[in-house]
């Protein structure tokens, strides 16, 4: 069996001398799906006990940089961070980097799909359906070097929300061209065309 190229950048990558630098589950359990062609077995920031740090920026690239920075910085390891979110074309992009705190302190994610379902309500029946998801990836190294890629993918939004996989916004999401929501798609599937692997495909190819 011929080996598969592996990337520069990733080869430097050690099993358990990566941190992903995000304290959602739902999140890591995808990068590490998405790593685990490569042998990389990364430690979460949680498992370190990382701080979360305040996400300050005002785009999604901006706050990638700044978790994975703290958290190479905090470990001296490399550090992988995501930002990422949800842009609904008719409420001019919202929730966007704001995804997670439409959720509440309580990261409630059915509050927070509900919110995005009253406001398309509230815009009244020409309002599209159409959204997004972005992904924007920061790897940092400890000597501050920083990579940063971004994906995107286009869907329309559903309601009521459908399916018990994924996290945050999936059962509400529908990628074009396909009639499960993420939601509802095993996860291998989601995994394949996400937005997050949008990102790391460029990631990869970048550093090739
Ligand atoms: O910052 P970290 O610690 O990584 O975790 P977080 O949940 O706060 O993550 P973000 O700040 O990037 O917020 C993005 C939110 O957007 C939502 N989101 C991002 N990717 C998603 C996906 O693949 N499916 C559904 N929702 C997603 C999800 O609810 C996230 O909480
Ligand atoms: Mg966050």
């Amino acid at each position: 069996m011929s080996e598969e190229p592996v990337p520069q950048a990733i080869r430097k990558l050690q099993p358990g001398r990566l941190v992903i630098a995000s304290h959602n589950e739902g999140k890591v359990r995808e990068i590490r799906a998405l790593l685990a062609p490569f042998g990389i077995d990364p430690i979460s920031a949680g498992a370190l006990d990382l701080p979360e740090p305040e996400e300050t920026g005002t785009t999604f690239i901006a706050n990638a940089e700044l978790k994975a920075m703290q958290a190479a910085d905090l470990s001296g390891l490399p550090a992988l961070a995501d930002d990422s979110g949800l842009c609904v074309e008719a409420l001019n992009g919202d929730p966007g980097i704001f995804s997670a705190r439409w959720a509440g302190p309580e990261r409630d994610f059915g509050l927070a799909m509900q919110r995005v379902h009253n406001k398309l309500v509230e815009a009244g029946p020409e309002a599209g359906r159409d959204a997004h998801f972005v992904c924007a990836l920061a790897l940092a190294w400890p000597d501050g070097h920083i990579e940063c890629f971004e994906g995107r993918v286009d869907g329309t939004l559903v309601w009521p929300p459908r399916g018990e996989h994924g996290f945050g916004y999936d059962p509400m999401f529908l990628l074009n061209g396909e009639s499960e929501t993420f939601g509802e798609m095993d996860p291998d599937r989601k995994h394949a065309m996400s937005h997050r692997a949008d990102a790391f495909a460029k990631l990869v190819a970048a550093v090739f």
